[in-house]
This record gives C-alpha cells, sequence and structure tokens, in this order.
C-alpha cells in the first residue's frame, strides 16, 4: 500500500478491518494464539496514530493495543508487553510533537532499548465533530435527524457503513454566529480567511477538546468561527471525540478524525479544517534495539533488497543512503562557542544529507538543550543487516564521538517520504 494514505481513504478499511471485526472492544494479547505481534498506539481506537498503525502493520499477524498517552506507547515496547509502538513524531503544517522528542531524549532513563524502526506518512483532514444547533422548525428537525447518523454509535457500525461519506441533508452555510474572517491584527493586518466553512451554526458551541498538535494546524478555522471558545488540551483527537458523545448537553465539540465521527455516532459540524490542504502527519514505528525488524509493504526481505552496494548497478552513494534514515540525539559543552556547528560539520564532511533537526531542553540545567538530528543514510551494524554501501554514517558517528558531549542512537529505518 502506498506508504502516504489519506484518512478519508482509510476510513472505511479502519473500520473493517478493526472495529467491524472487533467491535469497540479493547484489543487484548491473545494467549490462545501465541506469536501474534502485539503493537502499542496512541488510542483510543479511531486516532491518527490508530490509522498509521494500521498502514504500518497490516495482515493477521497483529493486535493492535490503544494506550492512553505517547509515553505508555514507550513503556509498552521497552517492557516488551509490546513488539512495536507507533508514535507521531511532526506535523507539516505544527511542526514537531514535542511529547515524542522529550521520550527519545529520556531524562530520567527509562527508555534506554527504544529505537526507530520505521516511519508512516498519513494526510491528516480534520473534521469538527459535535452535535447540531438545537432546532425549532420541523424541517430543520427532519434534516438533523435524517441527516447524520447522530447517536448511532459503535452498536451501529454496518448501517453507518452504508453511508456515503458526505453529509446528507446538511447544506453549506456561513456559520450565522461568525464572519468566517479572522480579526486583523497589527503583526497579521490580513488574515487568509478560512478555507472552509461550517456546515451549520456554532453559536451553541462553549467548549472544544482536540489534542495540543491540532490546534496549530487548524487555527485559521478556529479564530474565524470559534474564537474565544474555551480549548481543553486532551491526549489524543479520538479521544476528544469519546468526550464530546459523552457530553448530553451537546454543547461542546472536537477537532478529530472523519472516522472518530462514525465510530462514536457525531455529527460533522465542519469537514476540511486544516489550514492546509496537504497537511500531513508522520509517525515513527519504535522497537527495540534487539527486537525484530519492522515489515515492508514488500516483505521482510525488502529492506535489504532496498539497500544495494552503492556501486552495483551503476546506482550512486548518495542514492542509495536517501533510502534510509537514522535519528541520533546529543548533547554538546554548552559554554564551547561553535560547538554545534562543529557536532554538525561531522555530517557535512561525510557526504550526508540532514532531514530534520530540534532542539529540546535536556532536563539536566536550565537553558541547557538536546540535539536531535535526522540524517540520510543507515548503520551498517543496525539490525537491518548491511549498511548503506558506503560506510559514511559509521564513519561520520566515530568522528562525532570526539565532538559531542553524550550522544545515543536512535534507529536506522526505510525512507517512506513520497511513497
Ligand atoms: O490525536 C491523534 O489522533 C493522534 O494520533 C496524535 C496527533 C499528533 O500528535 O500529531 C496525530 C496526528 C495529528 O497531527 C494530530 C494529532
Amino acid at each position: 500500500m502506498d506508504a502516504r494514505v489519506t484518512s478519508d481513504a482509510l476510513e472505511v478499511v479502519v473500520v473493517v478491518v478493526q472495529f467491524g471485526a472487533q467491535g469497540l472492544q479493547s484489543v487484548h494479547p491473545d494467549p490462545a494464539m501465541p506469536g501474534r505481534e502485539q503493537i502499542a498506539y496512541l488510542g483510543p481506537k479511531a486516532s491518527y496514530t490508530h490509522q498509521a498503525a494500521l498502514n504500518a502493520f497490516e495482515g493477521d499477524g497483529y493486535d493492535l493495543a490503544p494506550q492512553t498517552t505517547i509515553e505508555d506507547v514507550f513503556a509498552s515496547v521497552q517492557s516488551r508487553s509490546a513488539t512495536h509502538g507507533v508514535v507521531p513524531f511532526e506535523n507539516s503544517t505544527n511542526g514537531s510533537v514535542v511529547f515524542t522528542l522529550d521520550l527519545f531524549a529520556d531524562a530520567s532513563g527509562k527508555y534506554p532499548d527504544i529505537v526507530v524502526c520505521g516511519e508512516v506518512y498519513i494526510e491528516v483532514h480534520h473534521c469538527l465533530l459535535g452535535r447540531s444547533p438545537p432546532v425549532t422548525s420541523k424541517s430543520a428537525l427532519e434534516t438533523q435527524t435524517h441527516g447524520t447518523g447522530a447517536g448511532a454509535g459503535a452498536g451501529a457500525l454496518p448501517a453507518l457503513l452504508k453511508q456515503p461519506l458526505g453529509i446528507a441533508g446538511v447544506t453549506h452555510t456561513h456559520s450565522p454566529s461568525s464572519s468566517g474572517h479572522a480579526t486583523p491584527t497589527t503583526t497579521l493586518p490580513h488574515p487568509y480567511p478560512s478555507r472552509t466553512h461550517p456546515l451549520t451554526s456554532l453559536a451553541h458551541i462553549t467548549k472544544i477538546y482536540s489534542h495540543p498538535q491540532a490546534w496549530g494546524q487548524c487555527a485559521t478555522f478556529l479564530s474565524c468561527y470559534l474564537k474565544g471558545v474555551e480549548r481543553q488540551d486532551v491526549s489524543s483527537t479520538s479521544r476528544a471525540a469519546e468526550l464530546v458523545a459523552a457530553d448530553a448537553s451537546g454543547t461542546s465539540a472536537a477537532i478529530s478524525s472523519a472516522i472518530a465521527a462514525r465510530c462514536h455516532g457525531l455529527e460533522f459540524l465542519a469537514r476540511g479544517v486544516e489550514d492546509k490542504g496537504d497537511n500531513c502527519t508522520r509517525f515513527f514505528v519504535l522497537g527495540r534495539r534487539d527486537g525484530p525488524a519492522t515489515p515492508t509493504p514488500d516483505g521482510p526481505e525488502a529492506t535489504e533488497a532496498a539497500a544495494p552496494a552503492a556501486t552495483s548497478a551503476g546506482e550512486g552513494a548518495d542514492d542509495a543512503a536517501a533510502k534510509f534514515k537514522s535519528l541520533i540525539s546529543f548533547t554538546v559543552p554548552h559554554a564551547a562557542p561553535g560547538a554545534l556547528a562543529d557536532s554538525l560539520a561531522v555530517f557535512k564532511n561525510h557526504g550526508l544529507n540532514l532531514t530534520s533537526i530540534n532542539a529540546r531542553p535536556s532536563g539536566e540545567a536550565a537553558w541547557h538543550y538536546i540535539f536531535f538530528v535526522e540524517f540520510q543514510g543507515r548503520k551498517g551494524e543496525a539490525g537491518l543487516g548491511r549498511g548503506n554501501g558506503s560506510g559514511a554514517v559509521d564513519r561520520a558517528l566515530e568522528e562525532l564521538e570526539g565532538v559531542v558531549e553524550q550522544w545515543r542512537w536512535l534507529g536506522s529505518w526505510e525512507n517512506r517520504l513520497g511513497k
């Protein structure tokens, strides 16, 4: 399957594969089926991370186990209660997922064996989910009752699956409660208008729930149509949908996925509320240093096959290196001028192209930082078989040892960008 999957396209697949077959029960290890792999992911079900997990682990051999927090996913893999974990790493609109970075920083040494062994890109199209505003006229009531499948809940999934993905009986309308334009400020005198309009009035919404990452991805819509409305951070977008479904007042809403709407019988108050149409989140597949490799879409041998020696078949070292990415974290002597520049020069010296760079508080002292550098290529002895043919990563790591204070290897995996 294409590694970059749209969340809408996955919607039916996810419901059939995961919810249809197993209902909405939690997935627990099945002692009757030894050998099945446990995959921990940031849940509850219908989170974007769930979609990423289904994408990375196709087929029957896996039990997907939803976790409450990203830290729970790290802990499951570290303690071997799961063979792999799936966590969000960065979003194309809103940047890095700092919770994940801080767990990789591992200031308290709880996750020494965690490495990245794969990545998945998922297109993220957020919806505003909730209940329609209270209606007065008979015709409006009929529209609502028949239009959205509200209240159908998990028990009616077969019926939900037969519904079209659009919203029958609801016409696009500007919310009467707002202009559709963000208020100009001195820093942003000409704010962009929202890409999308609410499907109904939002005047009854007094509280919105979502994962902190989602606010920044939907900033324009929120400032145009829900300015000043209280926001509450929760552990995931699907948890937000769960909370809104349980709110009998009908005055709360969730920024969440279309799949979560189906699972919780929520109505679409708006669709496509993300600021950028190409909004995409990258997820990491976690494993243990000594654990099994992650499967690839082309089968277990694909990782080896995808790493030809740089000199074979006319392929250059650069092409071979671009098939893999690696991640390390390091700290530098804080008071030494140029220490970070010297560290980065090592990658340049060995022709290693950087693909992301992040800094987080190190946790050791105030204003001291830990750096995360991701680059093309892979370590020869990284548990995935032979190296990229050039040995550049191994040589760079050797040189880095003499430049940085402390460093940690965080894994090599197949580059899935654009696949
Ligand atoms: O809340 C979810 O559904 C998640 O899977 C987490 C998460 C994230 O942390 O980036 C994943 C994708 C979206 O970018 C928003 C939230």
